[in-house]
C-alpha cells in the first residue's frame, strides 16, 4: 500500500476508535460482548489496553487478547495493542500504540515493520518527535477531564489539536480523553480525524447505541468541516 493510501485508510479507521481493557467494563460483563456491540454500532478500530492494578496478567490476558483480536478480524476492523509490542507481534495485531514513557517509537517502528504505529502526544513538541519516529497517527489528549486514566495530564481542550494543525501538522490525529457523543463534534471541528473513547462505550448501558451516536456525531462534523 503506498504512503497516501495508507494514510487515507488510517484517517478512515480513526473515526470511532474504541479502547478497552478488562478493568473498563462493568463487573460481570464479558469484554468481548461489549466489543461486538461497539463494532455493530459503528466502531471503526479497536485498541486492547490492559492496564492498572486490576488488569489481567499472563495466560488470562493473552486469552482475552486473542478473543478480541479474532473478533476484530472477523468483523474487519483494525486491532491495535497498547504498550506491549511483544503481545502485538504474538497476536499478529494490525498495530501498536505507545505513549511517551513506553518503548521508544523509533525502536517500535523497527520491530513492527509496516504495521500501524500510534503515538500519544500532549503538545506539538511530542507530536513532532512522534512524526520523526515514523508514527502513522497521533493520539492527542486528554482533551477533556477523564477519570479513566489515573495519571492523565490536565485536560488541554480542543485547542491542543487546533494548534497542531495551525503549526502545519498533517498526520492523522485522534482526540482522546473524556470524549462523548455530546462533545465529539468539537474535537473533529478542531482538526481531529476522529475520536477515541473508553468509558463512553465500555460503561454505556447500551454500547451499540453509544457507538452509533459517536459515529453520527463524527460523520456529520467531518461532512461540515
Ligand atoms: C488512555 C487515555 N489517554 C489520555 S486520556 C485516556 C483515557 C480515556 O478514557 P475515557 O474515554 O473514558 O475518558
Ligand atoms: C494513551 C493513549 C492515547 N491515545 C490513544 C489512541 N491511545 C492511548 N492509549
Ligand atoms: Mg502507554
Amino acid at each position: 500500500m503506498n504512503a497516501t493510501r495508507k494514510e487515507d485508510a488510517v484517517r478512515q479507521a480513526l473515526r470511532v476508535y474504541f479502547i478497552m481493557g478488562s478493568s473498563n467494563v462493568p463487573a460481570g460483563i464479558p469484554p468481548e460482548l461489549i466489543l461486538a456491540e461497539a463494532i455493530r454500532g459503528g466502531a471503526t478500530l479497536f485498541q486492547y489496553r490492559e492496564k492498572g492494578t486490576g488488569g489481567l496478567r499472563g495466560k488470562a490476558r493473552t486469552e482475552l487478547a486473542w478473543k478480541l483480536r479474532l473478533l476484530c478480524r472477523e468483523r474487519g476492523i483494525p486491532f491495535i495493542v497498547n504498550d506491549d509490542v511483544d503481545l502485538a507481534l504474538e497476536l499478529d495485531a494490525d498495530g501498536v500504540h505507545v505513549g511517551q514513557e513506553d518503548e521508544a517509537a523509533s525502536a517500535v517502528r523497527t520491530r513492527i515493520g509496516s504495521k500501524l504505529l500510534g503515538v500519544s502526544a500532549y503538545h506539538e513538541a511530542e507530536a513532532e518527535a512522534a512524526i520523526r519516529a515514523g508514527a502513522d497517527y497521533l493520539g492527542v489528549g486528554p482533551i477533556f477531564a477523564t477519570r479513566t486514566k489515573e495519571d492523565a495530564k490536565s485536560a488541554s481542550g480542543v485547542q491542543a489539536i487546533r494548534r497542531m494543525r495551525e503549526l502545519g501538522i498533517r498526520l492523522p490525529i485522534v482526540g482522546i480523553g473524556g470524549i462523548t457523543a455530546e462533545n465529539a463534534a468539537g474535537v473533529v471541528r478542531a482538526g481531529a480525524d476522529g475520536v477515541s473513547v473508553i468509558s463512553a462505550i465500555s460503561s454505556a448501558e447500551y454500547p451499540r447505541e453509544a457507538a452509533r451516536r459517536l459515529a453520527t456525531a463524527v460523520e456529520s462534523a467531518l461532512a461540515n468541516r
